[in-house]
């Protein structure tokens, strides 16, 4: 069976990446979407298991001793990391799975996944990024002029990626990250054709 494409989508915070993969997986309900661990508390309306398996730092720092973890970063005073086995059981039932994560984890998951597919999503400017944030009001004004200083840096690693969204309608974006999976498996098939009439 061929296995499913691992997606790492990242972008700066408050650029619109959990609303998009949510409209995405409206669109799309057969991408499985990897639920991250993570120190953060949880925000108004997010719950444990759902948005993220939220961890005291102990129990975080014993996934990575037992190498739960496919990668895991600090970001602005959090851990954050992916549960490896659900990813590596999801492509190989052939099942695709988009991983929601920032850019040191991506550049992480790039040493052992070279092959996955990697998708920036960017704002329309650096001032809507601003209100997008503001606007969602869920961190203190600190964190917030932490979180948009980060995005200058991650901005910069925008070379590391396959494909870069801008993220100006949720409907636009999500509509260029359908044509990337689709023209992503259509290559994954022409090499399987190739690779079966070398075979031959
Ligand atoms: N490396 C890594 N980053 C993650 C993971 N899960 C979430 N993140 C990233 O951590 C950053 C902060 O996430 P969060 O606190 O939920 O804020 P938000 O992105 O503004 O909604 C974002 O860049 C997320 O993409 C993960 O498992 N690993
Ligand atoms: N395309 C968009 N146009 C306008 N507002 C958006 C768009 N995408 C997201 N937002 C808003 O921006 C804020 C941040 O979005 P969110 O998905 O939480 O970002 P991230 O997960 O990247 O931190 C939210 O209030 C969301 O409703």
């Amino acid at each position: 069976m061929d296995k499913g494409l691992l997606i790492v989508l990242s972008g700066p915070s408050g650029v619109g990446k959990g609303t998009v993969c949510t409209a995405l997986r409206k669109r799309k309900p057969e991408l499985i979407y990897s639920i991250s661990a993570t120190t953060r508390r949880p925000r108004d309306g997010e719950v444990d298991g759902v948005n993220y398996f939220f961890k005291e730092k102990e129990q975080f720092l014993t996934m990575i001793q037992n190498n739960e973890l496919l990668e895991w970063a600090e970001y602005v005073g959090n851990y954050y990391g992916t549960p490896i086995q659900f990813v590596e059981d999801t492509i190989n039932a052939g099942d695709d799975i988009i991983l929601e994560i920032d850019v040191q984890g991506a550049l992480k998951v790039k040493e052992t996944f070279p092959e996955a597919v990697y998708i920036f999503l960017v704002p329309p400017s650096i001032d809507e990024l601003k209100n997008r944030i503001e606007g969602r009001g869920t961190e203190t004004a600190d964190i917030i002029k932490h979180r948009l200083s980060m995005a200058q840096e991650e901005i910069e690693l925008l070379k590391h990626y396959d494909y870069a969204v801008v993220n100006d309608k949720i409907e636009n974006a999500c509509s260029k990250i359908e044509s990337i999976i689709v023209a992503e498996h259509c290559k994954r098939f022409r090499f399987i054709e190739n690779k079966t009439k070398e075979e031959v």
